[in-house]
């Protein structure tokens, strides 16, 4: 009995409850039969046998939850003629095996069919085409109903026009004669104060008068510029320029008119533009706001008014940079001048955001020459864009705020540089005023200049088109070990000088944007000729220097030399080779007029060795004596600067510490070198490449 009351909670399958009933009825009759302390009652007897229902039902008909379940159990999993003998429940459970495995054959079978190639084939194609149906149809749908909304709207917009316009002339005419008759009653008619009603096709802000306020006018703008509403944009202007007066929107107006020429110049609609430009100009100079004449700017180039934009741009420049701050003084403030800080921090943060605004309106317009082909225009507003590096850098501003597309300057540039190649400014047109007698030998290297001259961008996309800019064609032309067998001095060239594994081979590499122009090994001393690279030679150099073959052509204007020489200080070196590779090199920085930098190579993480403080006073005795005929320019180069950091990445690409620096400078001193430029530098992380090209540029032109 106590077993039977137990059972309901185990039950959890069919086979686990019959398992648990079949004990129960074995319990029952075992307690039942032999005690006299339980005595089987009707419900225990009901509740327990499973397979006896129709004797539970006779036997008092009491059903507690238990019996319901067991119940219904019944009914599902029993068939109504349960086997009571032993044979019976054998035959059953044979017809219920031989039924499983009948289900079973059929669905491996129907499984074959369907995964059948064929059939997968079928099933594929018809949902393809069930797909394309659908979206055709789907299109098909849109569009018609795209056309015939589009087509209703257009309907309405004319009629609308073509009512107010009579409205306007009705009132025009005969205001005095008749009463309007305005067929858009709510919208418009004159107003209270005897202005005129400018009615918008707007449902937020149907029409402006004089009682509209300035929130009305910025929505109505908005809304006109983003519906390109051409009616709306004239009833501003209109409403703007001749309804209301200066105390209009006080404060705001030249907001408005930069708004609304925004907005004209999107609808093309160029003469409400001009007028808005003009008033601004003229009456709200004072209160011309950088973000706006950006704007107007981007908005003027866009449909290609580039003088138009210049003079914005000028107009802006032409304001002082009221209340200019020194950035990196640190003020301190009684508790009392709070409001003084504040004012300072405000004023700042002004600035930036005028200095960012002109930095990237100058920028638009030098790539918008770039793209019309104007590379005299392009490069004074580049010009205009390097003069205010300094005060850039000095404002604090990191690459990330300015935003300046580096990349598209450096790809328009290169793009008229290539034009320039192929003869498109060679007979001197004046109607154009280009004179590319007055350019650099490569016009990407003016765009380089302002790059350096701002803040570090070190994006790899910029200096990859630099470099296809500036590194058409590399190729290795020799290894020279003595003076004799370096090339013909016709160009300019850099030379690059270190201890052995300072990474002279792998900066060769980095400068280049090319793999493996030069060899790069862990083990010290592998480079241990004068190799000398070609930069921007003939297009086939290659094939003469390997075949011997004549190779017609020229080099190009911007062509020089990379030499990449054998470190010094290497001891597995023979003696008497080390001092040949020193007597060779103290000729060559000596006598080689083509020689334009030396760049020296130092390791960021030790600093200036021994080795390198002999290097240092071989280029000082170079530099101060009488024989030197080069004018090299001397600029160390810091190397690996990616160890000094932990895991180092393009946002955190390497840093020197102070003591290196201080030990540098103070070698520098010694050695009277005077006060060469340090770049620091990683081939690992690429830092300093833009840098190096700055110097790099020295031998390209002539
Ligand atoms: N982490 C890191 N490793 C560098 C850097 N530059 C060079 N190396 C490694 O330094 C080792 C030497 O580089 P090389 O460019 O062959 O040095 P080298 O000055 O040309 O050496 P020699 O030709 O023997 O005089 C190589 O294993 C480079 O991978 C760098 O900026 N960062
Ligand atoms: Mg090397």
């Amino acid at each position: 009995m106590l077993v039977s009351m137990a059972a309901p909670r185990k039950i959890n399958g069919d086979r686990r409850r019959r398992t648990s009933v079949g004990i129960c009825i074995i319990t029952i009759f075992c307690i039942g039969e032999n005690s006299s302390l339980v005595h089987p009652t009707p419900v225990a007897h009901s509740s327990c046998c499973h397979n006896h229902r129709h004797a539970a039902l006779t036997c008092g008909g009491v059903s507690s939850p238990f019996e319901l379940m067991m119940s219904q159990d019944d009914e599902t999993s029993s068939s109504p003629s349960a086997a009571t003998t032993p044979s019976e429940r054998s035959q059953r459970k044979a017809a219920q095996r031989a039924r499983k495995e009948r289900t079973q054959i059929q669905a491996n079978s129907n499984k074959a069919t369907s995964q059948h190639p064929d059939a997968v084939l079928k099933r594929h194609r018809l949902k393809e085409q069930q797909q394309s149906f659908v979206k055709n149809s789907r299109r098909k749908h849109n569009f018609a109903e795209r056309a015939n909304f589009l087509h209703q709207s257009e309907k309405i917009n004319d009629e609308f026009d073509a009512n107010l316009n009579a409205v306007r002339d009705n009132r025009l005419t005969n205001i005095n004669i008749h009463p309007v008759e305005n067929p858009y009653d709510q919208r418009t008619g004159d107003s209270n104060d005897g202005g005129s009603v400018h009615p918008l096709h707007s449902m937020a802000v149907a029409k402006l008068d004089r009682s509209s306020t300035t929130e009305d006018v910025v929505t109505a703008i908005k809304r006109a510029q983003n519906y390109h509403d051409i009616h709306d944009i004239r009833e501003i202007a209109h409403f703007l320029l001749e309804e209301v007066d200066v105390s209009f929107a006080y404060g705001y107006r030249g907001s408005l008119f930069s708004r609304l020429a925004v907005a004209s110049l999107h609808v093309n609609n160029h003469d409400i533009a001009e007028r808005c430009i003009t008033e601004r100009r003229i009456s709200h100079r004072s209160s011309m706001l950088p973000l706006e004449s950006a704007a107007i700017v981007r908005g003027l180039l866009r449909c290609h008014y580039t003088k138009e934009a210049w003079e914005v741009l000028e107009d802006e420049l032409s304001l002082p940079l009221e209340g200019w701050v020194d950035f990196h003084r640190s003020e301190t403030f009684d508790d009392n001048e709070v409001h003084l800080e504040k004012e300072s921090i405000r004023r700042q943060l002004e600035i930036r955001d005028r200095l960012v605004h002109r930095a990237r309106s100058v920028g638009s317009i030098a790539s918008r020459h770039f793209y019309e082909d104007e590379p005299t225009a392009a490069m004074n507003a580049i010009q205009k864009l390097k003069d205010m590096g300094s005060i850039v850098r000095e404002a604090g501003l990191t690459a990330e705020d300015l935003g300046i597309p580096w990349d598209r300057l450096v790809k328009g540039a290169a793009l008229c540089e290539s034009k320039r190649r192929d003869g498109k400014w060679d007979i001197n047109n004046e109607e154009s005023g280009e004179d590319p007698s007055q350019w650099p030998c490569n016009i990407v290297y003016f765009v380089l200049d302002a790059m350096v001259a701002f803040p570090p961008e070190n994006k790899d996309v910029t200096f990859e088109a630099l470099c296809n800019a500036l590194v058409r064609r590399t190729c290795f032309v020799t290894g020279a070990v003595g003076m004799d067998g370096c090339p013909e001095a016709d160009r300019g060239e850099v030379a690059f000088i270190g201890r052995s594994n300072v990474g002279k081979s792998s900066l060769v590499n980095m400068l280049t944007n090319r793999k493996s122009l030069a060899f790069i090994s862990k083990t010290p001393g592998k480079t241990q000729q004068f190799n000398y690279f070609a930069v921007n030679d003939k297009p086939d150099l290659a094939r003469q220097i390997r075949y011997g073959d004549e190779v017609l052509g020229s080099k190009d204007r911007d062509s020089f030399y990379i030499v990449d020489l054998p470190g010094f200080g290497f001891a597995k070196v023979p003696q008497k080779q080390r001092q040949e590779w020193s007597d060779f090199m103290d000729e060559y920085l000596t006598t080689r007029e083509t020689l334009r930098v030396i760049f020296h190579l130092v390791d960021a993480r030790i600093g200036p060795t021994e080795e390198d403080a002999k290097i240092m006073h071989k280029v000082g005795a170079i530099i101060g004596s009488k024989q030197q005929r080069n004018h090299a320019k001397y600029v160390i180069i810091l190397t690996k600067a990616d160890k000094n950091v932990k895991s180092a990445s393009s946002k955190n690409p390497g840093k020197v510490s102070e003591s290196v620096r201080n030990k540098l400078c103070e070698t520098m001193k010694a050695n009277k070198v005077g006060y060469a430029p340090i770049v620091v530098t990683s081939a690992e992380t690429r830092l300093g490449r833009d840098e190096v090209w700055r110097y790099l540029r020295l031998a390209a032109e002539q």
